[in-house]
């Protein structure tokens, strides 16, 4: 069977993105052939077409860490053709070809059913809506509130940091979004984002502070680095940061002292491997009552075909919101 995909291929140049026409052995092996509608720009699918990017060992492969589309043919009782899905996380797109493509085809242990999501609404989640939802569910896990006062959103224009501004002000939470972007005050505003502040520390040479004033009750976290450091020592007794992300630094140049003085708690966040009950469970909630109220303000839609201009506007930290990749009826 051919099928159109963007495949991603090491070059002399680095690793170039190609549409071609491709058969069979581009599908992964698995159980769930999937006719994909979308999927979506991810920084890890900006870090797949980099060279030495640190998530592709074997090129060629079909980049795409999100498919959403639509099941025809299923050799799993779970699933049958017709059903609407989306799958993520564990080796898609990095090690198993992923959702650049007209099909794909995955182990039915990696797919979730869509509950209250079209795949398009799906696909604009897409990994870095979970890891949002994620994030939120751990703060919520750990027993924060709307009256526990501020919640701190870093990178708050990306993809994490916007679907995590939204789900907190859906859930009624006072949002500060943090971001080095000076225009972005009223998209974030519009998503619910109570104040807008510019990237931390404010002084990003000022020699960091092991303690400051405590002033967010929690944190989600994309950016790592520095950043995270400061924010690690503001935030307030017994509070959290639940990080995701290294768009700053993957180093943390921390002390023990938030954590010891402060009960602060550090909650790593993984989408890759977090476990498929706990996935379909938490996708249940994207769909219901965490579903963010203003998915549609922040998603672009781009075609497949200009996956490598939006993946470089996110390479280079360019990118707000999210941006869904159409599939069907753009090759
Ligand atoms: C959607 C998700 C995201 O966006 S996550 C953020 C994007 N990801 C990254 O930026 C990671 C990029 N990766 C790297 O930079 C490197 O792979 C590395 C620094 C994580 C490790 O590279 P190194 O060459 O130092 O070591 P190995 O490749 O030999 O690995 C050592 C050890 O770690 C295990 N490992 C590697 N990558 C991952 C991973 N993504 N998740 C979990 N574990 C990982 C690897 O299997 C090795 O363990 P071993 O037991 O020896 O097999
Ligand atoms: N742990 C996990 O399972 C997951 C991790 N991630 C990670 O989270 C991070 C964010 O991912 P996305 O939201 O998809 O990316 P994105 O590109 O949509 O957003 C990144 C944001 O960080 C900002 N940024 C860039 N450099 C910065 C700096 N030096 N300081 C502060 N902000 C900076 C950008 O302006 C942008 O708003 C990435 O590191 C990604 O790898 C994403 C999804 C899943």
């Amino acid at each position: 069977m051919a099928f159109w995909a963007m495949v991603a291929h090491e070059t002399d140049n680095g690793v170039a993105l190609v549409r071609e026409e491709v058969g069979d052995d581009f599908l992964g092996p698995g159980t769930v052939t999937i006719k994909v509608h979308y999927s979506s720009a991810n920084f890890k699918d900006g870090l797949a077409i980099t060279p030495r990017g640190g998530v592709v060992r074997n090129y060629p492969i079909i980049p795409g860490i999100d498919i959403a589309g639509e099941v025809v043919a299923s050799e799993s009782a779970d699933f049958a053709p017709g059903d609407a899905v989306i799958a993520h996380g564990y080796e898609i797109g990095v090690s198993h070809h992923g959702g650049f493509a007209e099909l794909a085809r995955v182990p039915a242990e990696w797919v979730v059913k869509l509950d209250g999501l079209s795949t398009r609404e799906a696909a604009a989640l897409g990994t870095a809506g979970f890891t949002a939802a994620m994030s939120v569910q751990a703060l919520l896990e750990r027993g924060l509130t709307p009256g526990s006062g501020p919640v701190l959103v870093t990178g708050a224009t990306g993809g994490v940091g916007s679907v995590a501004v939204d789900i907190l002000a859906g859930l009624g939470f006072e949002v500060v979004a943090s971001t080095g972007k000076t225009d972005a005050g009223e998209q974030l505003a519009a998503l619910g984002a109570k104040s807008v502040i510019g990237r931390l520390p404010e002084d990003p040479d000022a020699k960091p502070r092991p303690l400051g004033k405590a002033v967010w009750a929690s944190a989600v976290d994309s950016v790592g680095g520095k950043s995270l450091a400061h924010v690690l020592s503001t935030i307030e007794y017994g509070g959290a940061a639940a990080i995701s992300g290294l768009t700053g630094g993957s180093e943390l140049p921390t002390t023990v002292l938030p954590f010891i003085l402060r009960g602060v708690a550090l909650i790593g966040i993984d989408s890759v491997n977090y476990p498929i009950a706990r996935r379909r469970a938490l996708w249940t909630r994207l769909g219901n009552d965490l579903k963010p109220q203003h998915l549609s303000e922040l998603e672009n839609y781009a075609p497949i075909t200009e996956a490598d201009t939006v993946l470089r506007a996110i390479r280079e930290g360019k990118h707000s919101g999210r941006t869904v990749l159409g599939v069907a009826g753009e090759f």
